[in-house]
């Protein structure tokens, strides 16, 4: 599976993970915690005895805390209910701030339609509440009795109100009036507000309430973390994998380029060969060919002179004859060095065949390439070739000129040669003059 497959891959697996984080978050993030009255809280009977009435209450011994109140008309505002405290000293509560749902199951027989639960918040803010119970803030909601179902009733903290008769008995600064849950020292269940008179009964069993270790806010900068850093892995691991396509790309382009040189020397050399002679070093048929032709645009163009010297080795029949096919040969290739040796750059030398080489002189005048020729039969007949060989060579020089085309020119040369062979050897003779 390629890289580009498994980054899709993993890109799929990592959005169907965050929507499954971001959708299934309440359950992965919260855990039940469940209170029965008595374990370990303390459950209390109340009443509107406390503040004068004459309400009664009686505690029935059973399962959960199961209470009887008969409700009557004394106190202003008769109610009587269940009070559960999380710190019998009214300090310590218990913190439900990152709470946000209550289950109470609760058996509620009655004439009212309304129960209220309490959840009171002590703090030093508003109140110093093991001196007076009541100056802890009262968080409440008034529910329908109906909204108790099979014994359950699942309150949202967030629809919580704070009493405005407690707001105004202690005086409390508004901007204390919202709803707190950080130190719940007590949890109320009582009669509804203008509760009938008459017979109730409570029987609460148990209360949960669901814990929230990492707040929601936190899960989704925790899920947007992680892709960050994912994001960020990718772009390194990307930045790594494009450093190697780049290091590749550098050394296979080194490669070609060096493949591209070594073909350049083989294709100069191949193009050597082909205008090269084997033996001497100097141009072949073909090679003196390309040389002419060259030599011959130029003339056309600038009308620069040219010469042209044929050189012929003489009786080198008898050099083979006597010494011998190979050393032949070495006088041959020592002839062609020779020549190059003392020329000028621009003057090139060819094979023309056997024993016969043409010496092309650009920019020479007739008189110039026979003085050349003359050097060159000078050299020639005083050199000791390999094996202590001496040997003569005949030159017959012609020159361009802007009457003739190059063939009669080299016709020119061929002539002088023979004359100059002729005239017994070991001479120059340029186009209509005599030997040198
Ligand atoms: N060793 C050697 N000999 C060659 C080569 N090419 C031609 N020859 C010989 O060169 C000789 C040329 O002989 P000829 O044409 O009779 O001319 P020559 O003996 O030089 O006499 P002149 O030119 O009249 O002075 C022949 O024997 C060829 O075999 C070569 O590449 N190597």
């Amino acid at each position: 599976m390629g890289f580009r497959w498994r980054f899709e891959y993993s890109l799929l697996s990592m959005v169907l993970l965050s929507v499954a984080a971001v959708h299934f978050s309440d359950e992965l993030l919260q855990q039940a915690r469940v209170i029965r009255p008595g374990n370990p809280f303390i459950a209390e009977a109340m009443s509107d005895q406390r503040n004068g009435g004459n309400s009664e209450v009686t505690r029935v011994p059973g399962a959960g805390f199961d209470l009887r109140c008969a409700l009557r008309d004394r106190y202003r505002y008769p109610y009587c209910g269940i009070a559960l405290r999380f710190d019998p000293q009214l300090l310590k509560g218990i913190d439900l701030s990152e709470v946000r749902r209550m289950r109470l199951w609760l058996d509620y027989k009655g004439p009212a339609s309304t129960l209220k639960v309490q959840l009171r918040n002590a703090s030093p803010a508003y109140g110093i509440p093991q001196t007076e119970n009541e100056s802890a803030k009262y968080n409440h909601i008034e529910i329908n009795t109906d909204s108790v179902h099979n014994g359950m009733v699942e309150l949202d903290l967030r629809n919580f109100v704070v009493a405005n008769w407690w707001m105004q008995q202690f005086h409390v600064a508004p901007h204390l009036g919202r709803p707190e849950f950080d130190n719940v020292i007590t949890l109320e269940i009582t009669t509804g507000t203008e509760a009938p008179l008459g017979n109730y009964r409570f029987v609460l069993h148990k209360i949960e309430y669901d814990v929230q270790h990492i707040s929601t806010e936190r899960w989704y900068l925790i899920i947007m973390s992680i892709w960050l850093a994912l994001a960020l892995l990718y772009l390194f691991m990307r930045l790594l994998r494009l450093q190697s396509v780049v290091r590749q790309q550098r050394q296979q382009s080194h490669e070609l380029q060096e493949i591209n040189r070594a073909l350049d020397v083989r294709s100069q050399q191949l193009v050597q060969m082909a205008t090269t002679d084997a033996l001497t070093g100097a141009f072949n048929r073909k090679g003196l060919e390309d040389v002419l032709q060259q030599a011959l645009t130029d003339w056309r163009r600038h009308q620069h002179p040219l010469g042209l010297v044929l050189i012929d080795v003489d009786h080198f029949k008898a050099v083979n004859d006597t010494h011998g096919h190979q050393a032949g040969d070495r006088v041959l290739a020592g002839l062609a060095e020779l020549v190059r040796n003392h020329v000028r750059g621009q003057d090139l030398l060819g094979r023309w065949g056997g024993e016969e080489f043409l010496l092309v002189c650009r920019d020479t005048h007739l008189p110039q390439a026979v003085a050349i020729a003359e050097k060159l039969r000078a050299l020639v007949a005083g050199h000791h070739f390999s094996g202590d060989l001496r040997i003569t060579a005949s030159f017959g020089v012609a020159a361009m000129d802007s009457d003739r085309p190059l063939d009669q020119v080299f016709a020119a040369a061929d002539a002088a040669l023979y004359r100059a062979k002729a005239g017994g050897r070991n001479r120059v003779v340029a186009e209509g003059l005599g030997a040198a």
